[in-house]
């Protein structure tokens, strides 16, 4: 497969594979300079969420490049039914152990709904606790030209930006569900928010339940490389939610691929468990000390 690729050095047995992005780089982590010549290679390539250390360790071992710290947090692992209520205080934390966990991968994290939209400084200070505390790399905001001030304030104070437009899941309330956006005339509104937020110095773009047909054209417009969820397959990454892409979520969106049936798997081992602790065939002599 990556056999004829000449960055591509061969590695150890057992390790996982290579995506194309981690071809020649050894161990070291993964770059937003790394992630700009992937689009100019037109690798390509997989992000995922990640939201504690040993599941941040599983990813990056299995070779996705990027994890993103999202604010679905608020939904997958506080259990509210909406991003809007999770603050700065929740994600940071998780953030660290994250960073922790991945030795390879580049870490982004969301800012959370309140944390960026009064303003520069706002913004400022929120993105500056995530790479203090958690050590991120890279953050992602949602929102196009409203957000711009912010885009260049951080971009300016070398924090790298990623983007995110389409069904910008903060703002829940004001489309009235979770729905396509971005079709008709509003696609050309996305179009130039995509080209504002390439020019402000955004890093990357995050395309959210989009038309297959307007990702491809924004993908094709922008030299920044765009990240679909729900987006079609001309995109230059795709992202999906951990819980949701392993079958651990109970109800998904249609963009949802599931790779494995976790629910049915963790809840199989827990009755098992159960089972065997009610019935005294747990712990046997095996799991027990003299
Ligand atoms: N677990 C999880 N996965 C996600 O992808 C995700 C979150 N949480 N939380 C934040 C947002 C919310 N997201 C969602 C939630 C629901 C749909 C959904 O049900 N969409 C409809 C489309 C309806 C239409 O045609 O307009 C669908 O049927 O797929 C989409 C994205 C994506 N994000
Ligand atoms: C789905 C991705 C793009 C996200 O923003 C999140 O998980 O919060
Ligand atoms: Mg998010």
């Amino acid at each position: 497969m990556s056999a004829s690729t000449p960055t591509s050095p061969a590695r150890p047995q057992g390790a996982a594979q290579p995506t194309a992005l981690y071809g020649g780089q050894g161990t070291r982590r993964v770059t937003v300079r790394d992630i700009a010549a992937a689009k100019a290679r037109h690798e390509k390539w997989p992000m995922l969420t990640a939201y504690d250390a040993l599941s941040a360790r599983v990813f990056d071992e299995a070779g996705i490049p990027v994890l993103l710290v999202g604010d679905s947090a608020a939904m997958v692992v506080y259990g509210y039914d909406s991003t809007i209520p999770v603050t700065v205080d929740d994600l940071v934390p998780l953030a660290a152990a994250v960073v922790r966990g991945a030795k390879r991968a580049l870490v982004v994290a969301d800012l959370p709904f309140g944390s960026y939209q009064s303003g520069v400084a706002e913004a400022l200070a929120s993105a500056a606790r995530f790479m203090k505390e958690a050590n991120v790399q890279a953050i992602k905001v949602e929102g196009g030209r409203r957000v711009l001030p912010q885009v260049e304030a951080m971009v300016a104070a070398g924090i790298p930006v990623m983007g995110h437009l389409g069904l910008t899941p903060q703002s829940v309330n004001a489309f009235g569900g979770y729905r396509v956006q971005g079709r008709g005339e509003d696609g050309e509104q996305l179009m130039a928010d995509a080209k504002a937020l390439e020019a402000a110095g955004a890093f990357s773009v995050v395309l959210e339940c989009v038309p297959d047909e307007l990702a491809r054209r924004v993908t094709a417009a922008l030299s920044i490389p765009t990240i679909g969820i729900g987006a079609g397959e001309g995109t230059d990454a795709q992202v999906l939610v951990w819980q949701d892409m392993a079958g651990l979520t109970p109800h998904t969106a249609k963009f949802v691929k599931k790779y494995a049936d976790l629910y049915s798997v963790l809840g199989d081992a827990a009755r098992e468990y159960a089972e065997e602790v009610v019935a005294g065939a747990f712990p046997t002599a095996e799991y027990s000390y003299k």
